[in-house]
Parts: C-alpha cells; structure tokens; sequence
C-alpha cells in the first residue's frame, strides 16, 4: 500500500486524503516583496494548501561561470544570469517575513532548495516539509543530506530518466520513508504532448510504497484534473498576477480565477473516484423504480405452459418483474398461471 504520511501539522497526503494543492509563486513575484505577499494572499483566497517559493544560495546553486553566463532573453533581469538570478532572491530576513505572513493568513509556507545551503536554511527556517526542484533530483549527495533532515520530501522529476528515479529512490528510501515523487516535465509552457501523463502510472507500479504526485508546467486546468484521476496526491502549479508580465514561468502558470476553479474541480474528481466495487447505488434506485426493465409476456400464455424465449420480452413494467439479466433462467419454466400479453413476469409465476 501506498504511504501516507504527515506533510505538515495535521496535514495527512496519500491514501484517501485529499490531493494536496502546491501554488508555486516561485519567481513570479518579480523580486518584489510586495507582490509575493500579495500572491501569498491571493493562493490562500483560491484555497490552495500552501504557497511555495524557490530560495537558492547563488554561490551554491551556480558556478562563477553560469552566473557569468550572459542572459539575454526577454525574461531576463540583468544583463548576465547572475544578476538576473539576484534580482529574483528574496534575503533570509525577507524568507521569514514571506514564512510569518503565510502563518498569520493561515496558509503552508513552502520553498524548494535550489542548493544544499539553502536547504540548511529552509530547515533553520522550520518549513515543514522539502520540495526537491527537478534541477536538484539527480544530486544525490544533496538528496542524502536533505533527507537527514527528517522533514518529508517531495521529490520532482523533470529532466530525469525512470533509471535516475530508482537511484533516486534507493538514495532517499534507506534514510527517510517519508516522501513522493511527482510526474514533471521541465518545459515553460509544456505542451500537452510533452506531459506523458501515463508517467504517474509507471511510478505507480514502480514505487508502489510511496505516493505520486504530479508538477505540471502547462496552460489551463485540464491536465492537472486528469492526473488527480490518474491518483496523484499533491497537484503543484506555477501561478501568477499577469501571465503576460516579464519572466520565464508567467506563461506556464495559472491565474488566481484558474487556480481557485483548479482545485474546486479537484475536489469535485476526488469526490467522483469512488469504489472499485461495481454495483447498483442508492442514488440510482429511483431511476431503477422508474426506468428498469422486467420481464413481460410477449403474448397471452396460458397456465401449465412450458415457457420459450419467443413467448418473452423486456420492458419498463408495471409492476416491476423477473430481472432481464435472468430472463434465459425462465426458458423450460412451466407457469404456474396464465398471463396476458403484456403483463408482468415474476418469480412467483413460475414452477
Ligand atoms: C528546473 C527549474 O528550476 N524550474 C523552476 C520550476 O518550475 C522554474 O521556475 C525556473 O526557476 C525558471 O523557469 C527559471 O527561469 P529563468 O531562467 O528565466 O530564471
Ligand atoms: C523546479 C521546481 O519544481 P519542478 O521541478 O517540479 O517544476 C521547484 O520546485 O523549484
């Protein structure tokens, strides 16, 4: 069976609990402090559970070089990567303002630890659980120290092979049983052909002790409600004020009005999963009284008849008689008393 585990105080993901809905702000809150607890709100007001970030330690995260890379793309803050990654990092002091915001509004705080160091401050931070970026899910000395930590993990899967995904697997299990992994392809906006939704399944069968999740990059709710069929228990989406606005994920994100109509539909297909038992429900026998069909005599039959299929038919009946489902049980049956043609058959009329 499947795990299911605390992901935050009084918070249970996996097994029937319901679907756990990450807003990733990420870096769409422009590098403004303003905007981002604005965003906070704005995810709370929709109803997800938790309003996530992305913190990295630059230094940590980038090479001298990559910082030096130039950057010259229209989502682009400065004039190399690293400028334009600096003006996108909230400070420690500025993390903790976003973390005591999110508490008094009432929503999870989260970020992904785009580094080993910013994990070490996520952790001092007190976040309740690890979001472990694609980018970070095949650094398994990062996956070792983070799951030290203790705190449960949600593990992404972007740019990763499934053989990756079993390393990634035998790194994090031995050392903390409590995380996920979530379906991801690492594409600004992904398009639907790119998902490969049936990835859920494959971790399905894979990794059957752990739950699945699903991180999704492409425009719109549609995919995201189709993972929730497919059993992913967390559901993470990039959101934003404006999609038009500058940066790479704008696109890929959904709008608050998006995000809000996102998780009532979730809500709406975990109610609609139901049992794997197959059977007639309560909620159906009023149109089973009216509609259901029974046995009737296809012609008058007198009593003593031994009865043939061509003597029989199926209709909706007044009163109701011998279910259809049966009617081959009746061919042989000698009646026990005369019926009109168009009368009910039931059990009782025959031998
Ligand atoms: C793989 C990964 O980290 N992906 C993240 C999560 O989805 C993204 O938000 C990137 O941070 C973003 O797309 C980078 O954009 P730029 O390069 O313009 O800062
Ligand atoms: C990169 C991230 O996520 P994903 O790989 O799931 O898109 C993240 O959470 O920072």
């Amino acid at each position: 069976m499947p795990l299911e585990f605390e992901l935050a105080p009084g918070r249970m993901i996996g097994g029937n609990h319901p679907c756990f809905i990450i807003a990733e702000i990420g870096q769409n809150h422009q590098g403004d402090l303003e905007i981002a607890k604005q965003m906070i709100k704005k995810c709370k007001e929709a109803g997800a559970d938790c309003a996530k970030f992305q913190k990295s330690e630059l230094d940590h995260k980038f090479n001298k070089a990559a910082l030096a890379r130039p950057y010259t793309s229209k989502h682009s803050w400065g004039p190399t990567y690293g400028e334009h990654k600096r003006h996108l990092e909230f400070s420690h002091e500025q993390y903790r303002e976003l973390k005591a915001y999110a508490e008094e509004i009432g929503i999870i705080f989260a970020a992904s630890g785009m580094d080993s160091a910013a994990v070490e401050f996520l952790h001092e931070l007190d976040v309740h659980f690890f979001k472990v970026g694609s980018g970070d899910t095949n650094n398994l000395p990062y996956l070792e120290t983070t799951a030290k930590k203790g705190r449960p993990m949600l593990i992404s899967s972007g740019m990763q092979t499934l053989e990756t995904m079993r390393k990634v697997y035998n790194t994090v299990k031995p050392i903390n049983p409590n995380f996920l992994f979530m379906q991801c392809t690492s594409a600004y906006p992904l398009n639907p052909e790119d998902v490969h939704l049936r990835c859920i399944q494959t971790y399905q069968k894979e990794f059957p002790d752990i739950p699945i999740g699903y991180s999704g990059h492409e425009s719109g709710i549609a995919i995201s409600l189709a993972a929730t069929a497919l059993g992913a228990k967390v559901i993470e989406r990039h959101v934003t004020l404006d999609k038009t606005w500058k940066g790479s994920d704008h696109a890929a994100s959904l709008d608050f009005e998006e995000l809000a109509e996102l998780i009532r539909r979730v809500r709406e297909v975990e109610a609609a999963m139901g049992s794997f038992v197959k059977d007639m429900r309560q909620c159906e026998i009023a149109c089973h009284d009216k509609l259901g069909k029974s046995v009737v005599a296809k012609q008058d039959i007198p009593a003593g008849t031994a009865l043939t299929m061509d003597m029989l038919t199926v209709k909706v009946a007044e009163p109701k008689g011998f279910p259809p489902e049966n009617i081959y049980q009746l061919v042989g049956k000698k009646l026990k008393r005369a019926l009109e043609y168009d009368e009910t058959v039931t059990g009782d009329d025959v031998e």
